[in-house]
């Protein structure tokens, strides 16, 4: 497979009256030809520092960038015709159709006219072209900004946050849109914080949490290596679930609560479960494997599930994760 896409050891630092940010600390990111490819991290984890860096909207501090296998931003205006991106809603005029829009875009680009019909096939807004972009919902002009992004028949689409606003219907849509996209051979980059999408249309994955990688590879992998075997507990009706989970958090358990029954995250063997809790009389009615979703991996290597009574602040993240496979009760 060859790279489209390649960062190595991306450094950015935002510098204001208030001091020095450090936004990437030593990205690294490589994206396969012809793959859809999720860019996942919280808010504030340098998703959007990355995309603007590559496409020459700020300049890094250091660090390695590569586009169809040409350095960026130096060979920026070269590869430029073959990148399609959205990386911040783009604005346009009200007062515009649809079509208006995409015709002078695909006149400014030296597309040719037909590009435009066909685009606003591809993204569902066909009926709606000769419609004002400002009687346009939220969705619509999403479609609008991807199907201007789609004009130049990129071999490269980079979309920061592609199924915002979309309704159900939409995402599917969208999702359908990107696999046969890919599937035409072109490779699509997609942030998005809809991880069960995600999961259901990328091949490959990368998540970034305070400006550095902490994982990527294809989806099956990244879940495989990042999934510690987790189990799923209900106790008898009616019995009180805090004495258990104290009891197994003193034995060091990663037990996440929910409303009717608890989970037991880094359970190599859940036999110990039952073990610890009947020493002191407690039952469980329900023992079962959880299996991993990209979701769970995702709050587990950023740090950033929820904690009972705690407001996370948007820089806080795990400073280390925790280790996937093995752990207590091995
Ligand atoms: N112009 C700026 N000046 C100072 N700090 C900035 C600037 N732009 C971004 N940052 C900081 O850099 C960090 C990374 O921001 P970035 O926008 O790249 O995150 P993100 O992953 O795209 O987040 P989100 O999911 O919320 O869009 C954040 O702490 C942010 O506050």
């Amino acid at each position: 497979m060859t790279a489209v896409l390649e960062i190595s050891g991306l450094q950015k630092t935002y510098r204001s009256r208030k001091g020095v940010r450090r936004a990437l600390d030593g990205f690294d990111m490589t994206v396969e030809a012809g793959q859809v490819h999720g860019f996942l991290g919280p808010n504030g984890s340098g998703k959007t520092t990355t995309l603007r860096t590559l496409l020459g909207l700020i300049k890094p501090n250091g660090g390695r960038m590569a586009i169809l296998g040409r350095e960026v931003p130096e060979s920026l205006p070269e590869v430029a015709g073959q990148v399609g991106a959205i990386v911040e809603s783009p604005q346009f005029f009200g007062n515009f159709t649809a079509q208006d829009t995409l015709s002078l875009l695909a006149d400014a680009g030296g597309v040719h006219k037909d590009r435009v019909v066909a685009v606003l096939e591809l993204v569902g807004l066909r009926d709606r072209a000769k419609d004002r972009v400002k009687t346009y919902s939220l969705g619509m002009k999403q479609r609008l900004a991807v199907a201007s992004a789609l004009l130049k028949e990129p071999k490269l689409l980079i979309l920061d946050e592609p199924a915002n606003g979309l309704d159900p219907g939409g995402i599917r849509e969208m999702r359908t849109l990107m696999r046969n996209l890919a599937e035409s051979g072109m490779t699509v980059v997609l942030s998005s914080h809809i991880l069960g999408e995600i999961q259901l249309i990328c091949d490959s994955v990368t998540i970034i949490s305070g400006g550095r990688r902490v994982a990527a590879g294809s989806v099956a992998d990244v879940l495989k290596s990042n999934t510690s075997s987790s189990v799923k507990v209900a106790l008898e009706p009616g019995v009180d679930m805090r004495n258990a989970i104290e009891l197994l958090r003193a034995n060091g358990a990663q037990v996440t609560v929910e409303h009717d029954h608890f989970t037991v995250g880094n359970a190599g063997n859940p036999a110990q479960i039952t073990r610890i809790l009947a020493e002191r009389e407690i039952y469980v009615s329900e023992l079962t494997p959880v299996s991993a979703d990209l979701e769970s991996v995702f709050l587990q290597l950023t740090g950033t599930a929820p904690v009972e009574g705690q407001n996370r602040q948007v820089d806080q993240t795990a400073a280390a994760p925790a280790p996937a496979n093995g752990g207590w009760g091995q």
